[in-house]
């Protein structure tokens, strides 16, 4: 049967877009954010800790497993911060989530180039990947109220 469900990535694909899931760590009133190695395009460049949901795994799942990954930590995951942004001409969107750390682990960057402690009138002081300014605008409140 003919379905608008095809292989290729063409203009009739009509899947879902991929989630990429990011946490928004919180300590002390400062998020965490960690700089990616990669791509060339984007290195150096601040990001929440995270990664693409595989089939089949939840978004809480996701996000602890890939701050057990990139940090070597426990996390307890919380309340979305800001909105859905859609990345890559829509083919997947960034969904990010406040988090804590649990049993007092402390982040290791085990996969990203630098680690930053930033409070509220610290956002600014990184360059954040694009997709990712719309949610730190929405983290500023939080972080501002303690
Ligand atoms: N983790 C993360 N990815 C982000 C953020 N903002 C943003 O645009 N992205 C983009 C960068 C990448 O294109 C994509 C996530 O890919 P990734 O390489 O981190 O995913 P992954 O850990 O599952 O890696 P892989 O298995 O595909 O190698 O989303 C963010 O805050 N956190």
């Amino acid at each position: 049967m003919q379905t608008e469900r095809r292989s290729g990535n063409g203009p009739t694909d009509r899947r879902e877009p991929r989630v990429v899931v990011g946490a928004a760590i919180i300590s002390a009133g400062r998020v965490l954010a960690c700089a990616r190695t990669a791509p060339p395009e984007v290195a150096g460049m601040f990001e929440f800790p995270g990664g693409k949901v595989e089939p089949g795994e939840s978004e809480t799942a996701a996000l602890v497993r890939e701050c057990a990954e990139e940090l070597a930590v426990r996390v307890e995951v919380g309340d979305r911060v800001g909105r859905d942004v859609r990345m890559a001409h829509g083919r997947s969107v960034l969904k990010v989530y406040a988090a804590r750390l649990l049993h007092g682990d402390q982040p290791r960057a085990l996969e990203h180039s630098a680690m930053r402690w930033l409070a509220a009138d610290e956002l600014h002081s990184v360059t954040w990947l694009p997709a990712d300014v719309p949610i730190v605008a929405a983290l500023r409140p939080l972080l501002a109220a303690g």
